[in-house]
């Protein structure tokens, strides 16, 4: 038995995607492409999946015969509309975060969701699968540190593109520790603020950069979360949890030290394919061993997907008035009880 995979959007990540489906892991092909740029999707297809059907948009993709399961990888303002044409076909899909652009879109895909009556939607929220994130869901569950108090994290990347914006900071980039760490502390939010750092000179006219995010959580915990998107010496993610009885943070990334020169250091990751690749892998391949067994979407839900795009919203609100924002959630349906990814996969 194989999954056969349309992927729908061949750019940075698509092609990732498609080359791990290919080349990497196991029961899946690619056996159908789609890009708005058609050029770009022929040469894709031709490079790492010879025997896909390059189709001219996202629903002649989801209706062909040939496919089982939907691989969105597109902009993030296409994404509703394609992950409800697959709901809408009955065929399961892996979206790419964000779900959707709006908490109002990743809402409307949960209740298709529901309606349809099984769970088919898998976001891709990679950080749940990757092993340190793992390892450190582990040690609080262990409750290692004891009872969570604080929690300082770092995103940061080397330089920006000119198309994005202050509030891409939220949606785009912060999004991944925004799902995470309710994830982590197995807690809600409820209140966030955002302040403005003095502004880098690398950073283009129209951008604030660096930005701190301040979340407090149900049960009183503090998150302070920097995002520095050009911070130009390196790819780096960080998270330190400090508890009653410790701290504990991620595992630093491996790699050589180098002595030369009178100098002492190690490399500094440059971009997010390698730093996630092993999650990439993971969450992928589950994304697949779920359709092999034809069994309900096991890993970040739409529901997921829209407690991030909530909380989002009230980030860029908060961007906006400088002041307090709260974030209030409904209570999450029966339907998603299930959490995904457990400490048993580290
Ligand atoms: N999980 C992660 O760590 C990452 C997730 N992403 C997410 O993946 C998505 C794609 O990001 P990138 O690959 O970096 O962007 P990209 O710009 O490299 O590729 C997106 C592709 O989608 C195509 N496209 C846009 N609208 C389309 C539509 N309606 N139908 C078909 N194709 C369409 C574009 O022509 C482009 O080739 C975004 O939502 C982004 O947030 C991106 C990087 C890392
Ligand atoms: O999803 C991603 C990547 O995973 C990076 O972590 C972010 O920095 C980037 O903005 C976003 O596209």
């Amino acid at each position: 038995m194989t999954v056969r995979v349309g992927v729908i959007g061949t750019g940075a990540i698509g092609q990732d995607h498609i080359r791990r489906l290919e080349c990497k892991l196991s029961g899946a092909k690619v056996t159908a492409v789609t890009d708005v740029n058609q050029d770009l999707a022929r040469k894709v297809a031709n490079t790492y999946a010879k025997q896909a059907t390059v189709y001219a948009n996202d629903r002649e993709l989801i209706a062909a015969r040939d496919v089982d399961a939907v691989l969105v990888a597109s902009w993030g303002p296409a994404h509703e509309a394609s992950v409800l044409a697959a709901l809408e076909a009955g065929k399961r899909v892996f979206c790419e975060k964000p779900l959707a652009t709006t908490a109002d879109g990743c809402m409307r895909i949960v209740e298709a969701e529901m309606a349809h009556g099984k769970r088919l939607v898998q976001v891709g929220f990679m950080r749940r699968f990757d092993s340190g994130y793992l390892q450190l869901k582990q040690a609080l569950e262990q409750e290692l540190v004891g009872e969570p108090l604080m929690v300082r994290c770092i995103h940061r990347n080397v330089e920006s593109a000119e198309s994005y914006t202050t509030d891409m900071a939220i949606t785009d980039t912060l999004i991944h520790e925004i799902d995470v760490l309710h994830w982590l502390l197995n807690d809600e939010y409820q209140h966030v603020r955002v302040l403005y750092p003095k502004k880098t000179k690398h950073a283009l006219p129209h951008l604030q950069d660096p930005q701190l995010v301040l979340l407090e959580t149900k049960k009183g915990v503090i998150i302070q979360a920097e995002i520095f998107v050009n911070c130009k010496y390196g790819y780096d993610i960080q998270c330190e949890i400090a508890g009653e009885e410790g701290v504990i943070s991620l595992p630093d990334v491996p790699a050589v030290r180098l002595c030369s020169n009178g100098r002492k250091g190690t490399e500094v990751l440059q971009d997010w394919k390698k730093r996630f690749e092993a999650a990439y892998d993971v969450e992928l391949q589950a994304f697949i061993d779920d359709g092999l067994k034809d069994e309900p979407a096991s890993g970040p839900s739409a529901w997921d997907g829209y407690v991030a795009a909530v909380t989002a919203d009230a980030c860029v609100k908060a961007q906006e008035s400088g002041r307090e924002e709260s974030i209030e959630l409904p209570k999450k349906p029966a339907f998603y009880q299930h959490s995904a990814a457990t400490p048993e996969q580290v």
